[in-house]
């Protein structure tokens, strides 16, 4: 078999091989093989491949981590490493999350972009899914900027608004369910970590500023997001639970990630894109659908990758004060 290769794009975004690269290893079974020393071992053979030195990651959600025209495709400079092409690195299964981890520049800000991430209903346990984070931990990245596609529950949302994250209801958590669940090794974080503050305040403030500044205030909201296991879609009953527990948006990612994130001392961001209106009357015939996700992802594209360069202009602006 030859080896796995990653792909380097020239200064016309033609893809390139680049040099090979070891054959990937098996996936560790159990969290306890997954080692500070493992995610160190994938750390460094990302480093060993490309130049420049990321300090935020970026995890795109549904609609956004398609093929062309999405967020990793305006990078820069990219080196781009198909999932399979990593050691140890689990690999998507969901159609539209297309399966890449991608370097580059976006704006002139070194960013490393998750083109596709993992879901607890694919399979893999929470800390599987939550693993890359780690290794962009210690690849350098101290800025964890997710996003989702979220069903929207609050009755001022409308489809293809968005809704930054300001805190989590984890239901997963609440059944017993949580990343960081297994043997804690201290040097990611604390065996307790404290998650109320896990959505930044500062970096929430500046993404406001950059929906004031891109004149969508009026599609731009703030609110608390419920992560499901999925893959079904929620009964009636259960949103109407939801929007008594408070649930502005719910979804079936991103809290595995933002607690991995902060339980080893990176800021986390997140924000939801609704994608559909979750149905509250038993007389509707609406039926929520993964192609109406990509499709409202894909029309949203340009306004998110606005947001999103903006933002990580501003948070690296903000550093170097
Ligand atoms: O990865 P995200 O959370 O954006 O994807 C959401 C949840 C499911 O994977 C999918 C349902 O259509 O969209
Ligand atoms: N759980 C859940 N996830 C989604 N992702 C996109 N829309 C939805 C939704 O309505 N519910």
């Amino acid at each position: 078999m030859s080896p796995a290769r990653a792909m380097v794009q020239d200064a016309n975004g033609a893809a390139a091989a680049a040099k090979p690269l070891a054959n990937s290893s098996k996936l560790p079974k159990e969290v306890s093989d997954c080692t500070y020393e493992l995610i160190e071992s994938v750390a460094q053979f990302l480093l060993d491949r490309v130049s420049i030195r990321p300090k935020i990651g970026i995890i795109c959600g549904s609609g956004m981590d398609g093929t062309t025209g999405c967020l990793a495709d305006a990078l820069t400079d990219s080196t781009s490493f198909p999932y399979e092409t990593i050691p140890y690195f689990p690999t998507p299964t969901v159609p539209g999350h297309m399966g890449r981890l991608v370097f580059g520049y976006l704006g002139d800000v070194p960013v490393m972009c998750m083109q596709g991430r993992f879901h607890y209903y694919e399979g893999y346990p929470l800390w599987k899914c939550a693993m890359p984070v780690r290794v962009m931990k210690l690849v350098g990245v101290t800025h964890l900027l997710a996003s989702n596609a979220a069903g929207g529950l609050n009755d001022k949302y409308r489809v293809g608004d968005i809704m930054i994250i300001k805190d989590h209801i984890n239901l997963l958590g609440f059944a017993g369910n949580n990343p960081l669940m297994g043997p804690n090794d201290e040097r990611f974080g604390p065996r307790f970590p404290a998650i109320n503050r896990a959505y930044d305040v500062n970096v929430r403030r500046m993404a406001k500023q950059v929906a004031t500044e891109m004149d969508i205030n009026n599609i731009t909201h703030e609110g608390v997001y419920s992560v499901v296991g999925g893959p079904s879609f929620e009964t009636i009953a259960e949103i109407r639970m939801l929007g008594a527990l408070g649930v502005d948006a719910v979804g079936m990612s991103t809290v595995h990630e933002v607690i991995t994130a902060r339980h080893c001392g990176m800021t986390s961001f997140a924000f939801s894109l609704i994608t559909n209106k979750s149905v509250t009357d038993y007389e509707s015939y609406e039926e929520p659908n993964h192609e109406e996700v990509i499709d409202m992802g894909k029309q949203r594209e340009p306004v998110l990758k606005e947001f999103i360069t903006r933002l990580v202009k501003k948070i690296e602006d903000d550093r170097d004060e």
